[in-house]
């Protein structure tokens, strides 16, 4: 099977669950690479565990702070520790929701909803090597939008069920393919998605898994999580 069969894809995966550890991810694409999503709310003490998180295993490419209904002033504090793990490290930073946010930070670029803004004004305010990223849901063509806007990634999600926030889209596996047979630009999958349901995902062609509940509320803690997650094929 090659990538051209992707429109294949979910239904094979409906028959047979394991077919995704069987299906050869694109070798042309760089292996796929982990998103850390902050939990929703966080302490002066997270910093230890990101830290441990991105130490756990060189898969962490990105940190994304997302505290909902926080002071902008407050988020400004509690991101300074985050921001020098995170450079330490060589893992971008990046803001959720605010393009102002991410400019007081300086952060490495901003994600952006259907609703948080424009991703040209973001390249506007933030310049060129800014990260933008846009959530795209279920939506081929909200992705092409945001591609033509100058986005850095697209975002589909909510692949899997998740209690981190309530969602309204499922997109099927299949659209990274598609996405990833016709364009350069990276994709990320985020919503529910853990070291167990992750392989589809990863076959079909994500260059990123953005994950927050998996990592953060893992009983072994987040740099087991990790670890876990490296172990998959098609990660690295
Ligand atoms: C990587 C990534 N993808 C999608 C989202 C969701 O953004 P949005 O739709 O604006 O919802 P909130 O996260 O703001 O609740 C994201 N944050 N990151
Ligand atoms: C922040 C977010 N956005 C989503 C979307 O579908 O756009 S799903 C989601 C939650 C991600 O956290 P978890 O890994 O715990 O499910
Ligand atoms: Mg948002």
């Amino acid at each position: 099977m090659t990538p051209n069969d992707i429109d294949d894809f979910d239904d094979a995966l409906s028959l047979d669950p394991g077919f995704a550890d069987r299906f050869e991810r694109d070798e042309a694409r760089p292996p796929c690479k982990l998103y850390l999503i902050s939990p929703p709310a966080i302490d002066a003490g997270f910093a230890e565990a990101l830290a441990a998180a991105i130490d756990a295993a060189p898969i962490v490419a990105a940190f994304q702070l997302r505290l909902k209904g926080i002071d902008e002033h407050r988020i400004a504090e509690l991101a300074r520790p985050l921001q020098a793990v995170c450079a330490s490290r060589e893992v971008a930073f990046i803001v959720n929701d605010s393009i102002g946010l991410a400019k007081r930070l300086d952060a490495d670029g901003v994600h952006l909803g259907q609703e948080d803004g424009d991703p040209r004004e973001a390249r506007q305010v933030l310049g060129p090597k800014a990260q933008i990223g846009v959530t795209c849901h279920d939506s081929r063509h909200l992705a092409m939008e945001a591609g033509e806007a100058g986005a850095d990634y697209v975002a589909f999600g909510a692949f899997y069920e998740t209690g981190t926030k309530p969602t309204k889209h499922r997109p099927e596996p299949s659209i990274l393919g598609w996405w990833s047979t016709l364009f350069e630009l990276p994709s990320v999958a985020i919503g529910g998605i853990t070291p167990a349901n992750a392989a589809p995902l990863i076959a079909a062609g994500a260059d990123f898994l953005a994950v927050s509940g998996a990592v953060w509320n893992h009983a072994g803690g987040p740099a087991a999580a990790v670890r876990e997650f490296a172990a998959l094929k098609g990660m690295g």
